[in-house]
């Protein structure tokens, strides 16, 4: 029995995720640039941020930017086990979100509070997400598993469904992507670069990132 309807499920994340047209996808090494970083992305423009559980500090910059920056929507990447969607329940993420999907995880999702966001890179992982009650899901990894044309012909067969594609994503092309239909937000490490990142050049992450956040106006859908 799931506690969510596919209804529920899809306008919860749509009402997460639509909040701005990119999702920056972070890993933090240093837990001291949890905040700092967190600030420069949401007062560019970016409230909605994805720290990956790539990190060994992951989970403790979520619980620090969930208290002190709370215009920020944080969510968890790299969910691949349910012991991880429990993690970022505990760490009070808004949402989880993963690379991939388990079945493991989608019968944990049913029964969680935190909302989930499981990936897809092919019409059956679609299949299998829509049989599970999900109908919004991560294109991962976007650029490699067909770009925009693979999304516009899921829109064929799958009206219903709407996705955050990302991986291998960039300025360059996010906007082809935000034209589509059946595209909620784009996701993306470019206005993190690493380089930025360890000299913690907050302003020039903040630059990138309010061009990104631009990006949506520059789209007729
Ligand atoms: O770690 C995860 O859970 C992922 O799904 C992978 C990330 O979302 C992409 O690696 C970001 O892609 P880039 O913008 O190409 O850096």
């Amino acid at each position: 029995m799931s506690l969510w309807t596919p209804d529920a499920r899809a306008e919860r994340v749509d009402a997460l995720l639509s909040r701005a047209p990119v999702l920056p996808v972070l890993a933090i090494e240093h837990l001291e640039d949890a905040v700092p970083l967190a600030r420069a992305l949401v007062d560019a423009g970016l409230p909605v941020l994805e720290v990956t559980l790539r990190t060994a500090v992951a989970l403790d910059a979520v619980a620090r930017i969930v208290v002190e920056v709370p215009d920020a929507v944080v969510g968890v990447g790299t969910v691949l086990r349910p012991e991880d969607l429990a993690a970022a329940d505990t760490a009070r993420a808004a949402f989880a979100i993963s690379p991939g999907a388990t079945d493991a995880l989608y019968a944990a999702a049913d029964t969680a509070c935190i909302p989930w966001i499981p990936a897809v890179a092919s019409a059956s992982d679609i299949m299998r997400g829509l049989g599970h009650g999900h109908r919004r899901f991560k294109f991962f990894p976007a650029a490699s598993s067909g770009g925009t044309g693979a999304l516009r012909a899921f829109g064929g067969p799958f009206p219903q469904v709407r996705f955050c594609p990302t991986g291998g994503i960039d300025a360059g092309s996010a906007p082809d992507y935000l034209a589509l239909r059946n595209v909620v937000t784009v996701g993306g490490s470019w206005m993190v670069p690493a380089a930025a990142l360890q000299a913690r050049d907050w302003a020039a992450i903040g630059r990138l990132a309010r061009e990104a956040a631009m990006l949506a106006g520059s789209v007729a859908r």
